[in-house]
């Protein structure tokens, strides 16, 4: 069977990671934080409070891309973090790659900002989720993928997104016990 690829996707702080960690967990698939492929620079920027540039992001969105690639040559199914902000971005990481699609998780910058000053430990300030919306260009209908809202709570918003994606974990009763 040809594996799954889903890039979780959408501005900073909308819950990326905690939702892709969640398919990961709930479906048996391998996977990965987009933030570790970063070249060291492009953090010290963000940390500084500066936003990447399409120059800064495309050796990133190379690596992803490389990841990506490999999971489904070990016929591995898969579930990546990617801001992804731009449809350019976006295609980049399709290309070649026709098993990809989207999660777009996405909501008002106020839920957001809110989220991002409670967390600890992360080097993206607040500061920068203007840019991050600035930037964005949400997912289109011609895009394959869904967008979802994460104003609900984290179990509900993992179950929305896998329902809307059409993913059935491989055990129903884990769900309940990971919720
Ligand atoms: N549905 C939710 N309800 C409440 N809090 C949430 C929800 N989803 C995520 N959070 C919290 O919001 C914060 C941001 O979530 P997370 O780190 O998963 O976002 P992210 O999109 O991966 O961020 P980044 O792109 O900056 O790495 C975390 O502290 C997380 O625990
Ligand atoms: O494209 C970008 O501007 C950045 O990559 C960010 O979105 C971060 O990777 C991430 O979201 C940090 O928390």
């Amino acid at each position: 069977m040809e594996p799954d690829v889903v890039i979780v996707v959408g501005v900073s702080g909308t819950g990326k990671t905690t939702v892709a960690t969640g398919i990961s967990t709930r479906m048996g698939w391998t996977f990965a934080e987009g933030d570790a492929f970063h070249p060291q620079a492009n953090v010290d920027k963000m940390r500084a409070g500066v936003p990447l540039t399409d120059e800064d992001r495309a050796p990133w969105l190379r690596r992803i891309g490389d990841w990506i690639s490999e999971q489904v040559a070990e016929g591995e199914s898969c579930v990546v973090t990617c801001s992804a902000l731009k449809r350019d971005y976006r295609d980049v990481l399709r290309e070649g790659r026709p098993q990809v699609r989207f999660l777009h998780l996405h909501d008002d910058m106020e839920l957001i900002a809110a989220r991002m000053a409670a967390r600890k430990d992360h080097f993206m300030p607040p500061t920068l989720l203007p840019s991050q919306f600035a930037t964005l260009q949400m997912l289109g209908p011609d895009e394959p993928g869904v967008v979802v809202t994460v104003r609900d709570d984290v179990p509900t918003v993992i179950r929305n997104s896998m329902t809307a994606l059409g993913l059935t974990p491989p055990d129903p009763a884990g769900e309940e016990v990971l919720a």
